[in-house]
C-alpha cells in the first residue's frame, strides 16, 4: 500500500486565499500531506469581509464527497463553514461509515461579523457532528455557543473543554485563546488530562483564517499517525509561526504566512 498519506477537508471557499478550503489546502501541502477539498458554499470573501455565500445543494456536496471516497480514501477528515442543517445530515452520513480521524472546526461567525452557519446548525452540530468528532476546536465565541456559558479566562476554558467531551461527545477537544487577552493559551482535554498550548499574543490585526490554519494542520498530523497532543502541539507552533512572520498583505485582516515556520531562523520578512 502507498505510504503516502492524505486528508480530505469539507468547507466554504476563500478567493482571497487566507481561510476556509484555500487555507486548508495550503496547510496540508505544508505538512507533506496529499489535500483534497470538497466544497460546501462558495464564499464572495477578502480581507475586509464577505459580501455574499453561495451554498451549494447538498446532492451536489453528497457527489463530491461519493467522488472522493470511492477513490482516495483520507487518513483524515477536517470541516470548517457547514452552513445548513441539511448538509450537516448528509456529511454525517458518510463520515459515520469511515473510520478515519475527523477533526471539527465549528465555524459560525467570520472574523468581520458576517455569519457563516445558519441559526438551527447550532443545534444539529452539537447532536449529529460532535459526538463523531475526533477533535474539536472552537474558539471562544463558538465554544460559549456550544456549552451555553460565557468564557473569560483559561480556567472557563477549561471547563468547557471538558463539557464538550464529556457531554457532547467528543474525543477531545480544543478551546483556542486567540479571542481572550494575555498570552495566547490554547485548552485540549481529552477524557484524561488538560493540556495547554500557550505562545506569545503577536500584535497584529493580520489573524484571518488562523483556526482554519489550525485545525487544518492538527488534520494533516493525525492524518499521519500522530496523537492528539502532538497534533495540537505542531499545530500550535505552526500558527505561532504564521502569525508572527506575517506577509502583511491585504486592505483589512490579512491572512497569515503558511510558510513563516521555514522562517523561523531568518529575520522577520516583512509586513507590519
Ligand atoms: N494574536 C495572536 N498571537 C498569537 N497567537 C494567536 C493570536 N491570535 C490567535 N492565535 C492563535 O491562533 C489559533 C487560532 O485561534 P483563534 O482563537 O484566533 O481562532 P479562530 O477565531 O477560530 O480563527 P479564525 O476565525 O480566524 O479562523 C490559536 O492557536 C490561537 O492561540
Ligand atoms: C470559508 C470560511 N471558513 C472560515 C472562515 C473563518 O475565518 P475568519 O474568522 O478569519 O474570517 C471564513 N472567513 N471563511
Amino acid at each position: 500500500m502507498s505510504k503516502v498519506r492524505s486528508a480530505l477537508t469539507i468547507a466554504g471557499t476563500d478567493p482571497s486565499g487566507g481561510a476556509g478550503i484555500q487555507a486548508d489546502l495550503k496547510s496540508f501541502q505544508e505538512r507533506e500531506v496529499y489535500g483534497m477539498s470538497v466544497v460546501t458554499s462558495v464564499v464572495a470573501q477578502n480581507t475586509l469581509g464577505v459580501t455574499d455565500i453561495h451554498n451549494l445543494p447538498v446532492s451536489f456536496i453528497e457527489k463530491q464527497l461519493q467522488s472522493v471516497f470511492s477513490d482516495i480514501e483520507p487518513n483524515a477528515v477536517k470541516t470548517g463553514m457547514i452552513a445548513t442543517v441539511d448538509m450537516m445530515e448528509v456529511i454525517a452520513e458518510i463520515l459515520k461509515k469511515q473510520s478515519v480521524h475527523y477533526v471539527i472546526d465549528p465555524v459560525m461567525v467570520a472574523k468581520s461579523g458576517h455569519n457563516l452557519m445558519e441559526e438551527p446548525s447550532r443545534k444539529t452540530i452539537r447532536d449529529v457532528l460532535i459526538p463523531l468528532a475526533s477533535v474539536v476546536t472552537p474558539n471562544v465565541p463558538e465554544a460559549e455557543i456550544l456549552v451555553d456559558f460565557t468564557i473569560t479566562n483559561t480556567e472557563d476554558a477549561k471547563r468547557a473543554a471538558k463539557v464538550i467531551v464529556e457531554e457532547l461527545g467528543a474525543k477531545a477537544a480544543v478551546v483556542k485563546g486567540g479571542h481572550l487577552t494575555g498570552e495566547a493559551i490554547d485548552v485540549l482535554y481529552d477524557k484524561q488530562d488538560y493540556h495547554f498550548f500557550k505562545s506569545e499574543r503577536t500584535n497584529t490585526k493580520h489573524t484571518h483564517g488562523t483556526g482554519c490554519t489550525f485545525s487544518a494542520v492538527i488534520t494533516a498530523e493525525l492524518a499521519k499517525g500522530k496523537s492528539i497532543v502532538e497534533a495540537v502541539a505542531i499545530a500550535k507552533q505552526f500558527i505561532t509561526d504564521a502569525i508572527h512572520y506575517t506577509l502583511g498583505i491585504g486592505k483589512g485582516n490579512g491572512p497569515t504566512n503558511h510558510w513563516g515556520y521555514r522562517l523561523k531562523s531568518l529575520p522577520n520578512q516583512g509586513g507590519e
